[in-house]
């Protein structure tokens, strides 16, 4: 090999090598030896396979995920010279990413060249991190921690779709705290916050994982119940009105007062979500009317 070009490989923080056709290392510069973890010396002459395993039982260098190293083995040798250029991204236990890239010549050998791509991967993870964090704020109440008005408007339109195509039940809450101007007024802002937050807390509990619960505007809330008839809907309002009763908000040594009144509407065939909540909200304000802490179910031909 020309000496200027091994003089560069020698100080490259790039890792270079080369495998033969019987994947045997016969050239590898000292970054290669780092990813790998291994003696320049000792690593020159190994096979793939033993600089695998080495890795994998020393748990150094490549970081090698694999129960079955026979089966990793065979897949690697597989996909190796499968084509004559392909790359890829390899990790090491100490935490290094790497850009790997391997080229076939026609008698079977492999150039190998990693290049360090830790920096830019840890800027790629806190990308994705930062845009998880943002979509879960922009599905999310702030103060009650719950889903918001946006998301539920999103979610339910496909679990009506869904209800609907299958011809499966499917029932809609709209529930309204009670006086909740009075408590505020009386107790303070903060009091009224901290009711929001016990109260949905409290409502969750009488929810099935994949209920959709959120808060609909200030006070108010809805809960999405698929596969769930308005008869049965009642129970989950009367349980969860119960469950308000059985366990009052303390605030500064006082009982707050806290009831919901609560309209129930059954989805029909074709209706939209516009039509199914205008419904509840309908059934919520014939609650109100009726003396409030209590729950109505819709006319499904009253709109
Ligand atoms: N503390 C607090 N209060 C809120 C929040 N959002 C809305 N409110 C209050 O909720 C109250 C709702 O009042 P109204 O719409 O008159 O309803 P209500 O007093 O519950 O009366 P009914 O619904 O008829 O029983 C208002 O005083 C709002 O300021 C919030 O995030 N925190």
């Amino acid at each position: 090999m020309h000496k200027a070009l091994v003089d560069f490989l020698y100080v490259s923080g790039d890792g270079y090598g080369i495998f033969d056709a019987r994947d045997q290392l016969v050239f590898a510069n000292p970054a290669l030896g780092e990813i790998f973890a291994i003696e320049l010396q000792q690593l020159i002459g190994m096979s793939f396979a033993q600089i695998i395993r080495h890795c994998h039982q020393q748990q150094l260098g490549l970081n090698i995920e694999a129960t079955d190293l026979d089966d990793w083995l065979l897949y690697a040798a597989q996909r190796r010279r499968s084509v004559p250029f392909r790359i890829f991204e390899a990790d090491t236990v100490n935490g290094h990413w790497y850009l790997m890239s391997e080229q076939c010549n026609a008698e079977g050998a492999i150039l190998l060249h990693a290049k360090d791509i830790t920096e830019q991967k840890r800027l790629q993870f806190a990308l994705q991190q930062a845009e998880q964090l943002l979509r879960s704020q922009a599905n999310t109440d702030v103060l009650t921690g719950i889903a918001n008005r946006r998301y539920f408007m999103q979610q339910a339109v496909k679990v009506l779709k869904h209800q609907q195509r299958t011809g499966a039940a499917c029932s809609l809450l709209m529930l309204d705290i009670d006086f909740f101007k009075q408590l505020n007024d009386t107790h303070g802002h903060l009091a009224g916050d901290k009711a929001l937050q016990y109260i949905c807390q409290h409502i969750q509990s009488q929810l099935r994982d994949y209920d959709l619960f959120a808060r609909y505007g200030g006070e108010e809330f809805v809960i999405l119940l698929a596969d769930i008839p308005a008869k049965e809907a009642v129970q989950v309002a009367e349980r969860i009105q119960q469950e308000l009763e059985l366990h009052p908000i303390r605030y500064r040594n006082q009982t707050l007062p806290l009831q919901l009144s609560i309209g129930v509407a059954e989805l029909q065939p074709r209706q939209t979500l516009t039509e199914l909540l205008q419904l509840a909200d309908k059934a919520l304000y014939q609650a109100k009317a009726a003396g409030r802490n209590c729950c109505v179910v819709a006319n499904s031909s009253a709109l």
